[in-house]
């Protein structure tokens, strides 16, 4: 049996699930050379020194998608891994800027991805939602152009994000944005407190009113941030294994994870860009059971608050926790 409970998966890029194996694949099928030898080649470069020199890569890479059928396959191929975890529910974040940059159409990507995600449930068990992430790193006035189309062309989102580089880019300057798309009834999230001090996470509370942050681990820099966090139940969806190959944290030993939980702070484990940092969720889940010996209780709370902190409708919420529970149960002695 799988260590991971039933779960949600709240952080991931699908771009990040683009695998070495797939990354040839699809060149060759859209007539693209590639400046690696081969898979093992490419993934030989997978050694990253900060969040920056991953993102060069990363860009790079997601060049090989330029069909409506790339990005189903790669969300497909997402999708079966992901059942394999454990996974029941994933909310999806897609880059449209990174692909609009190239010459590649919203239309294309979006309905790639949303096409593959059409037939989640039915096909892996997963139910799926999909967020449009802006690139911090360029324009607001782009990124408020893009949500328009994005509104205007009804496309299947549940909610925005803020990705890419994140030091020298507030959240505050992507206010706008944020008023726009939850006068839309979008939701919203923004990485923040990854690589960025805890006022990023400050002002993605205040000026976004963001209702998750990515990451965050930062926040405990900031003693009043950790207490508004805790008061308001703010979900914070940490990415172990990515902070670790992005050198947020010098090692798993030293992940600030088990002092967020003894502060009472509403975190769940997610996989970020897993084809990237060497693991999907039931990696991500072994890796910290391993490293920080938690047992059923840490892990069934780890999963309950992915589950409660996704944008799910009450029905799926409630089979979810109640298989959560189930799990627990079956984990934990009785009491002779
Ligand atoms: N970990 C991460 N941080 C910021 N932007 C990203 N885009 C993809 N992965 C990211
Ligand atoms: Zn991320």
């Amino acid at each position: 049996m799988p260590s991971l409970p039933p779960c949600a998966e709240l952080h991931l890029h699908i771009e990040g699930t683009l695998e070495p194996d797939l990354v040839f694949t699809l060149a060759a099928r859209n007539g693209i050379t590639l400046p690696y030898a081969d898979a093992a080649d490419l993934a030989a470069r997978y050694a990253f020194t900060d969040l920056q020199s991953f993102l060069d890569l990363y860009y790079a890479t997601m060049d090989v998608l330029r069909t409506e059928e790339d990005f189903a396959d790669m969300t497909r191929a997402y999708l079966r891994r992901a059942a394999a975890a454990g996974v029941r529910h994933a909310e999806i974040m897609m880059d449209p800027q990174a692909h609009l940059a190239r010459g590649i159409p919203l239309k294309t990507c979006v309905d790639g991805v949303a096409s593959a995600l059409a037939t989640s449930e039915a096909e892996f068990g997963i139910s799926t939602l999909l967020i449009a992430a802006f690139l911090r790193d360029r324009p607001a006035a782009e990124a408020l152009a893009v949500l328009r189309d994005l509104i205007a062309m009804k496309a299947p989102i549940v909610g925005i994000g803020l990705d890419s580089a994140e030091v020298g880019y507030p959240p505050s300057l992507f206010a706008e944005v944020y008023d726009v798309a939850r006068a839309a009834g979008l939701r919203c999230v923004a990485h923040a407190g990854e690589e960025g001090p805890p006022s990023y996470v400050w002002e993605a509370l205040d000026v976004l009113r963001v209702d998750r942050i990515d990451h965050g681990i930062r926040c405990l820099e900031d003693e009043a941030l950790v207490e508004r966090l805790v008061g308001e139940r703010v979900p914070l969806t940490v990415c172990p294994l990515s902070n670790v190959r992005l050198r947020a944290v010098t090692g798993l030993a030293d992940h600030p994870l088990p002092r967020m939980l003894e502060r009472g702070l509403n975190v769940s484990v997610n996989s970020d860009d897993p084809a990237y940092f060497g693991g999907y969720l039931d990696d991500n889940f072994a890796a910290v059971e391993e490293v920080f010996g938690f047992g059923p209780a840490d892990l069934a709370l780890l999963a309950s608050n992915s589950v409660r902190s996704a944008f799910l409708g009450q029905a799926r919420r409630d089979l979810l926790l109640g298989e959560i529970e189930a799990w627990r149960t079956t984990r934990t002695p009785s009491p002779m």
